[in-house]
């Protein structure tokens, strides 16, 4: 028999048992203190609006059935008059991209030092005064520096514990009064030392293509360069939401810094993988305009020891508002690998991936051919 305390679903009360994520995801927003002002007023509870879709955790990472890491590759005396040291580097990347679309690299030349200072300016960023802080909160994509918690917020199946600020470093890099204090010097020096980095890594991935060593660099990957830098919080229930949904990058290549706390992951062969934190060391992903059968989708785990944070470096093209058609290689095609991918301009490609947002279905699978 019913029980007439029970109160029945029906069509028109359906809507008062289903919490009002927009109302919630907007006071959220309005707070302008992003996950970083959660965490400061205490909470215990990690609020609904960030609990993980179900297949968001599909693969957890105890499921491990072999221990697995990404390659970590030495490029100390790397040389171009020393041929074989300089095959043996092309090969090692020429097989990571492959298999991983990830990998490490150790001694490339940016100094600890400024690793080290660009982490702590970022930190110093979003432990700063909030009332500073604040006004560089904005949704507002044509502002010089874009400080908010999850771009996807109101797009996203669930929110992601960690606050992003977005900031293009090249081609045109904004001047020091355009930045935030707290970390606007290094950010000039850190994107400057990554974009000589890059333009190297691009020779060595053209080498590892069996293409001529500058063909990328003349393609314009490594003219534009975006640089995220993120704040995930110490989080009081990691197991209810993610620091980051799975998603691949949308620009060519990634090299990402982290600090020592660890939580990122690839999805490798249907399993998590981590990708620990190795000292000195900076994270390669390949990204979706570069891919070619491979995507590098990734993860970051929230996590109870934070705050950790990164800074990812996204390679792109100089020319976002330019009709350049990006599309596969034809010096790579013939009739073995015949064409995957539709041609796209970076800016078609990364206002699709925007509208998607994380944590979907990958945005290059809306190219396939
Ligand atoms: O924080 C990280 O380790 C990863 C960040 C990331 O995946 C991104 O910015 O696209
Ligand atoms: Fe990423």
């Amino acid at each position: 028999m019913e029980n007439s305390s029970q109160v029945k679903l029906t069509a028109s009360n359906v809507h008062d048992f289903i919490f009002d994520r927009t109302s919630e995801l907007k006071a959220f927003d309005e707070t302008k203190a992003g996950v970083k002002g959660l965490v400061d007023a205490n909470i215990t509870k990690v609020p609904r609006i960030f609990y993980s879709l179900s297949d968001d955790f599909e693969m957890a990472s105890e499921n491990h059935t072999i221990q697995l890491t990404i390659p970590v590759l030495d490029l100390n005396g790397f040389d171009r008059e020393n041929p074989a040291r300089k095959k043996d580097v092309v090969e090692k990347i020429r097989d990571a991209s492959g298999t991983w679309g990830f990998f490490q690299v150790v001694n490339h030349g940016i100094p600890v030092n400024i690793l080290d200072e660009m982490l702590e300016g970022v930190r110093r960023f979003y432990e700063q005064d909030f009332e500073v802080k604040k006004e560089w909160y904005t949704r507002d994509g044509s502002k010089t520096v874009v400080y908010n918690s999850n771009f996807d917020l109101f797009r996203a199946g669930s929110a992601n514990w960690r606050d992003t600020t977005y900031c293009n470093m090249a081609p045109k890099t904004p001047t020091p009064d355009e930045l935030p204090e707290a970390c606007r010097d290094i950010m000039i020096e850190y994107s400057k030392q990554v974009k000589k980095l890059g333009s190297f890594l691009f020779e060595l991935l053209s080498e590892a293509l069996d293409l001529n060593a500058d063909h990328l660099n003349n393609m314009g990957c490594s003219d534009g360069l975006a640089m995220l830098y993120h704040y995930y919080p110490a989080c009081p229930e990691p197991e209810l939401t993610l620091g980051a949904s799975k998603h691949a990058d949308y620009d060519f290549l990634t090299v990402l810094l982290q600090d020592n706390i660890g939580g990122l992951q690839v999805l490798y062969q249907n399993q998590w993988v981590d990708i620990p934190p190795v000292p000195g060391a900076l994270v390669v992903n390949i990204g979706d305009l570069l891919q070619a059968t491979f995507f590098s989708q990734h993860r970051v785990l929230a996590n109870h020891a934070g705050p950790r944070v990164s800074v990812a470096c996204f390679f792109t093209t100089g020319l976002m508002t330019s009709s350049k058609l990006y599309g596969p290689i034809k010096e790579l095609l013939s009739e073995q690998n015949p064409p995957k991918y539709r041609e796209t301009t970076v800016r078609e490609y990364s206002l699709h991936y925007n509208a998607k947002g994380l944590g979907g279905t990958s945005a290059l699978l809306d190219f396939r051919l």
